[in-house]
């Protein structure tokens, strides 16, 4: 691919304060590219610093060392100041919907303070583009008026992306943002991420335990291990015929999500397995 990519990730290196005064690495020299409208997906057990690189590419992680790189751009050490007309090209949508949305406003000012924060400045101009915009997420006009709790989970994440929309960012970092959804709804969101992407040519970076979600929306898939990339490559080779042991491990925990963490986890991976989504069962 000849044009510049709209990310880049460089040598990415994030470190915590750790134990007896040692440097805890949760993110080791990690790099990757982005073009517009594609899609990388980072995969890899919890803790092995999934959120931290989304964190850092968002500018809500300050990385130890390493650049990230916005369409030519090195955003890592910018100020706010100059950060700030930067700022909106990268949007984050969180796995939690409802934890991101203010209870107090309805989805007409929550979608409608970006656009007011662009420069906006007519209340009924922004109600007519935040309808627009709840409209492209496939949610009803009478939904600019109600606040989150009277939407449900599946609709509070569109919310949350005709938010992220509003921005007209170049980049989306999706951290889970579909885990807490049941296995229809979550096939919705995907869907409507898909069509959002092939319009826009919006880039993603998706993060998922769920292997079969990554596949679905990604065409670059990143295997991460205690902070380093263990595999990387398209997303149909690593995730149906992984080179690394380690991903052929992540792909058996996909069915019996236990081995790997020992531990549960903290959402069912059982009804979408690394193969693909299955449509929600009618019977
Ligand atoms: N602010 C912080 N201070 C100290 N350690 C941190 C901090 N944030 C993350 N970590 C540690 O860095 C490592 C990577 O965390 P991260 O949240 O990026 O993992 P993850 O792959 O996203 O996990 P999960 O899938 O559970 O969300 C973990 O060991 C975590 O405990």
């Amino acid at each position: 691919m000849s044009e510049q990519p709209i990310l880049q990730v460089q040598d990415l290196v994030v470190e915590f304060p750790g134990a007896g005064g040692t440097p805890f690495r949760a993110v080791s020299e990690v790099g990757f590219e982005l073009h517009r409208g594609r899609t990388v997906g980072i995969v890899g057990e919890s803790g092995c610093g999934k959120s931290t690189i989304a964190r850092s590419i968002v500018r809500l992680q300050r990385p130890t060392s390493g650049r990230i790189v916005l369409d030519g751009t090195d955003i890592t050490r910018l100020s706010e100041r100059k950060l700030r007309p930067m700022r909106a090209r990268i949007q984050m949508i969180f796995q939690d919907p409802y934890a991101s949305l203010d209870p107090h406003l309805d989805a007409g000012d929550i979608v409608g303070e970006p656009l007011k924060l662009q420069g906006m400045k007519d209340s009924a101009q922004r109600r007519k583009a935040a309808t627009d915009l709840l409209a492209r997420v496939e949610l009803p006009e009478s939904a600019v008026d109600k606040r989150p709790d009277e939407f449900s989970g599946g609709q509070r994440q569109r919310i949350g992306i005709a938010r992220a929309l509003a921005c007209k960012p170049d980049v989306l970092v999706c951290d889970e943002a579909t885990s807490a959804l049941d296995v229809s709804v979550q096939a919705q969101v995907i869907a409507l991420l898909k069509d959002i992407q092939a319009e826009s040519g919006v880039a993603f970076v998706v993060i998922a335990h769920n292997l079969g979600v990554v596949r679905e929306l990604s065409d670059e898939v990143l295997v991460m291990r205690k902070g380093e990339v263990v595999e990387h490559g398209p997303a149909a080779q690593v995730l149906g015929d992984p080179a690394a042991e380690y991903t052929r491990q992540l792909r058996s925990a996909a069915l019996d999500p236990t081995t790997i963490t020992g531990r549960k986890p903290r959402y069912l991976l059982a009804a979408i397995g690394a193969g693909g989504i299955e449509e929600e069962r009618t019977s």
